[in-house]
């Protein structure tokens, strides 16, 4: 079965960076079909009403929604196509997901990683880089930090290309 020649991308930055945007901008480079993974989850209203200006930003321009907060590995295959670009946005929600199921994170973490030399699709990993702060005070919170910078190394050594976007601006780091 034929790979993908173009391996994936990872974008990371903080909470308002942009990196949303400059995601998407990137994946309609592309030109293929696109599809949007949310692995986000509308739990309040404030959530709910940024769910719906998404929705609103991308109306018209041609993606298809998947909304999938825990199986991102299995939702990948199932979607798995040379001729699609998916948008994952993001890998933190999907570490917050599993965490609260209390899965396992080795696991799903090898999963994924397991999957990405095989994706035919052409993937964009969406992810806030957390590790910049002060050490959280609590172990909830740590764990979240340290999950996330392990699946941040993960994909980041199996991308063709890493971008760490701040104040809007893109800093290719890999590729
Ligand atoms: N369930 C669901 N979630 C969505 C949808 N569209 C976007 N989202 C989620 O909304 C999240 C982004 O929310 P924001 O808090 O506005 O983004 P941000 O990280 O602060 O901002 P940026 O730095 O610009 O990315 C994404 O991680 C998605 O998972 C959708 O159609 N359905």
């Amino acid at each position: 079965m034929a790979t993908s020649s173009v391996g994936p991308t990872l974008v990371l930055g903080g909470a308002r960076s942009g990196k949303s945007s400059f995601a998407e901008k990137r994946v309609e480079t592309f030109g293929l079909p696109m599809h949007y993974l949310a692995t986000g989850r509308a739990f309040d209203q404030e959530m709910r009403e940024r769910i719906v200006l998404h929705q609103a930003a991308r109306q018209g321009k041609g993606w298809t929604t998947h909304e999938e907060p825990l199986e991102l590995v299995g939702l990948l295959r199932r979607i798995n196509d040379p001729g699609r670009a998916v948008l994952i946005d993001c890998l933190t929600l999907w570490v917050t997901n599993l965490m609260m199921e209390e899965r396992d994170m080795d696991a799903e973490f090898a999963a994924l990683a397991a999957f990405l030399p095989e994706a035919r699709s052409r993937l964009v990993f969406v992810s806030n880089e957390v590790g910049l702060g002060i050490v959280p005070d609590n172990r909830m919170a740590r764990d979240f930090r340290d999950h996330s910078g392990r699946l941040h190394q993960i994909v980041a050594e199996k991308s063709a290309e890493v971008y760490f976007v701040a104040a809007g601006l893109p800093l290719k780091m890999k590729g």
